[in-house]
């Protein structure tokens, strides 16, 4: 986008004010083009619809429009160079297909805006929702994601792999998506400080981009991996193109304390997007229950968090368009509560 210092860092800050302080971001993605039927047992996971079946990946980035999102995450959380070349893909192939990934969502965006024009629905009447600011943000996955075996939610990569073997990891990926017109790269579900490094470092290297940190958490204070969040949060705090800190694909009971802890390390806008309160068993590709109580309904607790400081809210794995209609009307005060 060419933004230059300081616009970087208020790039946020200037869209939050643009919708009334806060934003909606997507929901679930993978689990949504699974629930519509899509067979993700893949090392590729949700980017092989990028492959067989991208028509489906623009429908749910739709879904997500439609349902009042104003921030959708590309197909790319998984989409790699080395995992696209241990699938046979050229380097040029895999190139195409993260490239494509962002020209997707850029597609569903215009035929939403579009379709804006026509509806005369009340939801689109208003206002706030029609020609509504909506930014595409590229997803990275970090290398536990491409790992495949469920690293993203433990965040121990072994004494082997350091800041260095991350960055050389990330580096083209995050280019190409980021020539492909991304509006921020969103970078999600970071398990540990080492990627949060090597993130930031990677940034420094020249990438004007504005990008967001978001990281996967196993408690109130603690990224997956156990280092601290507060620790993790400072590191996204001292990098100029981090223009929001947050956590995602984290139970819903660990949010309001997660929330507390990012504000104390930055100030700078904080995004939550929590899963359904499930945990994923790669070993059966499966989401468990992990409380006894149901969390799959967080939406009571969007203004809570609010209160406590958050700004941009989403849902993650196992959430659905109908979560995002909750989240956004729970913001905007349009559609009825529970
Ligand atoms: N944006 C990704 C998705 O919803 C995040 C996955 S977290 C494991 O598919
Ligand atoms: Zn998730």
């Amino acid at each position: 986008m060419g933004l230059e210092g300081k616009e970087t860092s208020s790039f946020m800050r200037d869209f939050l004010d643009r919708y009334g302080g806060y934003a909606v971001i997507d929901g679930g993605f993978a689990t949504e083009l699974e629930r519509h039927g899509a067979d993700l047992n893949d090392p590729l996971w949700s980017a092989k619809c990028l492959i067989s079946s991208p028509h489906l990946v623009r429908r749910v980035h739709l879904d997500y429009l439609d349902a009042g999102a104003n921030i959708i995450l590309t197909a790319s959380y998984q989409a790699t160079l080395q995992g696209f070349e241990a699938k046979g893909f050229s380097r040029e192939e895999g190139e195409n297909l993260l490239r494509r990934s962002v020209e997707i969502a850029r597609e569903a965006r215009e035929i939403y805006y579009d379709r804006c024009t026509k509806d005369s629905s009340d939801f689109m009447r208003d206002e706030r929702h029609r020609r509504r600011p909506i930014l595409i943000a590229a997803s990275v996955g970090s290398y536990g994601a491409y790992l495949a075996d469920g690293s993203e939610y433990v965040g121990d990569y072994g004494d082997a792999v350091t800041v260095k073997t991350l960055k050389d990891f990330h580096r083209e990926r995050v280019k190409i998506l980021v020539d492909a017109g991304a509006d921020l790269i969103a970078f999600e579900t970071i398990p540990n400080k080492l990627e949060t490094k090597a993130y930031a470092e990677l940034l420094e290297e020249g990438i004007e981009t504005p990008a967001w940190f978001s990281f996967s958490c196993k408690d109130e204070s603690n990224v997956v991996s156990g280092d601290s969040i507060f620790e993790c949060a400072t590191v996204a705090d001292s990098c100029r193109q981090v223009a929001a800190v947050g956590v995602n694909c984290t139970a819903p009971r660990f949010i309001h304390g997660l929330i507390s802890s990012i504000t104390k390390a930055t100030s700078k806008p904080v995004l939550v997007y929590p899963n359904s309160g499930e945990t994923y068993i790669a070993e059966s590709n499966q989401w468990v229950k992990s409380s006894g109580k149901a969390e799959d309904d967080f939406v009571p607790y969007i203004s809570k968090w609010r209160d406590a400081g958050a700004s941009l809210f989403g849902g993650c794995c196992r959430t659905t368009p109908n979560t995002i209609k909750g989240v956004a009307g729970e913001l905007l005060g349009t559609l009825p509560h529970k």
